[in-house]
């Protein structure tokens, strides 16, 4: 195993997770998976474009949409056929230096399926936005948000049951300060949370309605008991913590938009509610993002929906069930307002770096200058200029980091292999030792060839159960490493 000094992205702590291991999630992602998206936003340019009047106001923009088209095409070539990846061009972005410079040190000459899948996959979506960045009328498309925003519409009905499943449990949660309906709502709030990550677009590419349905538990959208499928489970850990906090921060890195982050919203809602909090920091993507990841826009769009009740759903019978959510709509927008919540997008999420790099000060990360016209509104914050930068602030500031996702828990444990019983702790490497620790929460649905925690024995019995567990998003797990207290 390589020393913690050692640890670079081409040498993780075990060996690395990578698309020429035949028969793993890797190889089939870059294979058959990643194609498939690039292909889905060259048809989005194409009915976006298409439908422009052919006249000369709209020249430019329809001359750049082929253009992008182009690229893009280039793009799933290279891929396809396992070309070397060749460095990014100067963007808005202001961080291809960074990325060229990763690519030369650790990974000379290597190709799409050679290097680590996390660079790769990383790439990719870096090299699409570059497709939309070195336009002028493109620049600021959002290229997933039709996705986005069709799947979220398409939650409609567990969103309204949700909401005022929501309000109640607030109401009852500032009436009375008995802590056996707090832990049991936190369980439930808490687990919710967890399994919104199952809506996860890069892995549901044919989606549709009744799969969105079924993933978010049914018409009722109160969460099943599915704790059996829950595999590492450190929930009371996690309780033991929150039911000492009163008016601390706390920092949720997001993942998918829509329903994942509405359920996010909702806990985060919660534990303002409770007094547990006082501010709650949403970290978001400052480009779009492994396709349905949550930017500032989305954000944005998800509260004014709810504030909308859902003015285009087309679902829902009874209106009188929206009520709910527009109250707690626009309570997200005071607690926007009034800087109880905080929205920020550091471009260090979308770097090829794993979270071993985060308090190593290694991966200065520029500022997206050109991002910030769309990465701002009520409670949107300046984004640091480091990695030691965003380290400190979590680490000096903030009771709980929760990192939400399969591609967060990729990146906190460095995506290699590692042995199924390894302690989430040291899996953490730097971001569980003395100095450089963090409080970090992990809820993640398991959708690819990693997973720490486990009892021995629990792998095989799990194997047996389900031969695709770790991949298929139906299992899960709640992992916490919180520094000692002194
Ligand atoms: O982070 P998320 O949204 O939970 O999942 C991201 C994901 O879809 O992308 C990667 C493969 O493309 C996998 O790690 C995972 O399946």
């Amino acid at each position: 195993m390589a020393t913690a000094t050692e640890v670079t992205p081409s040498c993780p702590p075990r060996p690395a997770l990578i698309g020429t291991k035949k028969g793993t999630f890797a190889y089939f992602t870059i294979k058959d998976r990643l194609p498939v998206i690039i292909t889905r936003v060259v048809d989005h340019v194409y009915r976006t474009y298409s439908v422009l009047p052919n006249d000369v106001a709209h020249a430019d923009t329809i001359r750049e949409a082929k253009g992008i088209i182009e690229a893009l095409g280039k793009l799933r070539y290279e891929m396809q056929t396992d070309k070397p990846l060749t460095p990014l061009l100067q963007d808005n972005m202001g961080d291809h230096l960074v990325w060229n410079s990763i690519m030369e040190t650790y990974f000379p000459q290597k190709t799409w399926f050679s290097a680590t899948w996390l660079f790769s996959e990383c790439y990719m979506y870096r090299r699409i936005y570059q497709c939309f960045s070195l336009t002028t009328h493109w620049r600021d498309f959002d290229y997933f948000a039709e996705q986005k925003k069709d799947t979220f519409h398409a939650s409609d009905r567990a969103v309204a049951a949700l909401a005022d499943r929501t309000l109640a449990l607030c109401q009852e949660a500032t009436m009375q300060l008995d802590e056996t309906s707090r832990h049991t709502a936190f369980m439930e709030l808490a687990q919710a949370s967890l399994w919104g990550n199952k809506t996860d677009l890069s892995l549901l590419v044919n989606l549709d309605l009744a799969d969105v349905h079924s993933l978010q538990g049914g018409e009722g959208g109160h969460a099943q008991d599915r704790s059996s499928f829950i595999v590492v489970n450190h929930l009371e850990a996690w309780w033991a913590q929150v039911r000492t906090w009163s008016g601390v921060r706390i920092d949720i890195v997001l993942d998918n938009s829509g329903f994942e982050s509405f359920v996010d919203l909702v806990f985060a809602h919660w534990l303002v509610a409770t007094g547990y909090c006082s501010k709650v920091v949403f970290h978001c993507k400052a480009i779009p993002w492994f396709v349905s990841d949550t930017t500032i826009p989305d954000f944005h769009w998800l509260v004014q929906t709810c504030r909308d009740r859902f003015q285009h759903a087309t679902h829902l019978t009874n209106s009188e069930h929206l009520g709910g959510l527009e109250t707690l709509g626009d309570q997200w927008q005071d607690h926007l307002m009034l800087g109880r919540w905080e929205l920020r997008a550091d471009a260090f999420w979308t770097s090829p770096y794993a979270f071993w790099h985060l308090p190593r000060g290694t991966a200065p990360v520029p500022v997206n200058t050109a991002g910030s016209a769309a990465n701002s509104g009520p409670g949107a914050s300046s984004h640091t200029t480091s990695s030691a930068a965003l380290f400190a602030d979590l680490q000096q500031n903030s009771a709980a980091v929760i990192f939400k996702g399969d591609l967060n828990y990729r990146k906190l444990l460095y995506d290699c292999e590692w042995d199924l019983t390894t302690p989430f702790s040291t899996a953490l490497g730097p971001l569980a030792q003395v100095g450089t620790q963090l409080p970090v929460v992990s809820l993640r649905t398991s959708k690819c060839d990693l997973m720490v925690g486990l009892q021995p024995g629990q792998g095989e019995e799990l194997d047996k159960r389900d031969p695709k567990w770790m991949v298929n998003g139906k299992f899960a797990v709640i992992e916490v490493s919180f520094p000692d207290k002194a």
